[in-house]
């Protein structure tokens, strides 16, 4: 996308596009995760029913299950990569939060929240942001680098309490992201009682002609369109920040990015504007230098996901109640940290977790099936601990951080619809352990020929040797889950 593009434009086409494609009527469970038709047969050569579909999770909902699920930052020792812009104005980094001259009671906030040090995206971007006169920023980097409190500091240090008007917008895709970043301004301001917060989020009904006096006002973009042009709430010509989060989710979201423009449209000249993503991709920075002038760009540079740190096994097994066995002996030896089981269908997920669950196995489920507030509950309990088990399909495979796991089991290996090895859903499932550097355990139950050429095909696609691991050998997979 070129920069200066017309957004409404490319938004109005692609909504057409949208429409023509729902026309066809392409039904969800006619579909499998990667988009292609199904063929019929299922993980287990059973006949495939509904079951065996799993509707990839959106990129808002990915984002919110990841904030769910992080305990707390993730350590990156990467370097910030700046892309400087202004060369008049000096960049410079900061390694403690009182060296930002931050207001007292906002310090306060800070540390009662348990933060001792800025994180290294925060370094670097909470002197820019605070900076006078204000620069406009596009900040990427992953998923728990501490962005969000980054930002929310940065509003929460540009408010004058004085003033009785919003001040600050920051748009966030989903109602339950919003509500995230509302939590985390809320508990950063909590010695800060003069700054007020509102919600422009679904729900949230005020009468015609009300004029709102909240300083910050965090909504999702269709409310904020409703309350700041349609209805004029408030004056978005007096707004001196504007906050995009979840940059790289707005943009595959559709119509989202037809409402930022729209409002941006609105935004006072000198107001100084903030994005924040997660991910790298070319059109997200194009989009935003598209609307963002002269902005200081700052990249952390992403950890490469490899399996070098992940000791990989298989376990020969015979049958399914086989695979059972493997996995009851594996569960009985994880006394450190937690492990995430793929299954191939929802219908073996659950056979599974009702299996283990009626042994006497605290395990968590899963699936697409659930509703978001499902998933939310099931990834709060597995976080905290309460289950050391979460038996997953392919729902989770990707994109999902959980520091604790450290081991992954392959209940079913990942394939593709001609029943080949799918490679990149394994890097993306074992992934899920080892990550940042610390060492992960991945076990693989191979249940006969087809499946062991399944192993082959991905020992040979990464040049990596799997071995085999007696599943009886308790003491070594012990062993190997201490390591
Ligand atoms: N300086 C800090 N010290 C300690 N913990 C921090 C610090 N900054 C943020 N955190 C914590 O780290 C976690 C991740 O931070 P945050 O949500 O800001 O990351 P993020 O980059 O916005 O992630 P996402 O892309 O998922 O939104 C949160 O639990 C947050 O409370």
């Amino acid at each position: 996308m070129a920069a200066n593009i017309d957004w409404v434009t490319c938004a109005e086409e692609q909504e057409k596009l949208i429409t023509k494609v729902d026309s066809i009527s392409l039904n969800k469970t006619d579909r499998i995760p990667n988009g292609s038709p199904k063929t019929g047969i299922g993980a287990e050569g059973e006949p495939e029913d509904k079951n065996v579909d799993e509707a990839p999770i959106s990129p808002a909902e990915r984002s919110l299950l990841q904030k769910i699920i992080r305990k707390g930052l993730v350590e990156n020792k990467n370097d910030i990569e700046v892309q400087r812009k202004d060369p008049t104005s000096p960049l410079f980094s900061i390694k403690s939060f009182e060296a930002l001259h931050l207001d007292p009671q906002l310090l306060k906030g800070v540390y009662a929240m348990g933060f001792n040090a800025p994180s290294k995206i925060q370094e670097t971007a909470l002197p820019t942001l605070l900076a006078n006169p204000a620069q406009n920023m596009i900040a990427q980097s992953q998923s728990g680098t501490g962005k969000t409190a980054a930002f929310v500091l940065a509003m929460l240090s540009r408010v004058d309490p004085k003033k009785d008007y919003p001040q600050v917008l920051c748009l966030s895709p989903t109602y339950e992201l919003a509500i995230q970043t509302g939590e985390v301004a809320a508990k950063m301001a909590q010695f800060c009682p003069e700054i007020k917060i509102r919600f422009a989020v679904r729900g949230e009904e005020i009468p015609r002609g009300t004029k709102l006096k909240e300083h910050i006002i965090i909504g999702t973009p269709g409310k904020v369109v409703d309350w700041g042009v349609k209805y004029q709430f408030f004056d978005l010509g007096k707004v001196s920040v504007f906050v995009l989060d979840e940059a790289d989710v707005m943009i595959a979201t559709q119509g989202h990015q037809d409402q930022s423009f729209r409002i941006h449209k609105l935004l006072p000249r000198n107001c100084q504007i903030m994005f924040f993503s997660a991910t790298y991709e070319h059109d997200v920075m194009d989009f935003a230098e598209g609307i963002v002038s002269n902005p200081v760009i700052i990249r952390l540079k992403r950890e490469e996901e490899s399996l070098d740190n992940i000791k990989q096994y298989y376990v020969m097994c015979r049958n399914l109640e086989d695979k059972y066995t493997a996995i009851s002996n594996i569960y009985g030896v994880v006394t450190i940290g937690q492990a995430m089981i793929f299954c191939h269908t929802r219908k073996t997920a659950s056979w599974l977790s009702e299996k283990m669950s009626g042994d006497g196995h605290a395990v968590a489920l899963l699936s697409g099936d659930l509703a978001i507030e499902q998933r939310i509950a099931v990834l709060d309990r597995f976080r905290d601990g309460k289950e050391k088990v979460l038996i997953t399909t392919n729902v989770l495979a990707r994109g999902i951080d959980v520091e604790q796991v450290t081991i992954v089991v392959n209940f079913d290996l990942p394939v593709d619809l001609a029943r080949k090895a799918d490679c990149e859903t394994y890097l993306h499932r074992i992934g899920r352990t080892g990550r940042f550097g610390k060492a992960g355990l991945a076990i693989n139950l191979v249940d006969g020929p087809e499946t062991l050429a399944v192993l082959k095909q991905i020992e040979d696609h990464f040049g990596k040797k799997i071995n085999k691991l007696d599943a009886e050998d308790v003491d070594e997979i012990e062993k190997l889950g201490k390591e």
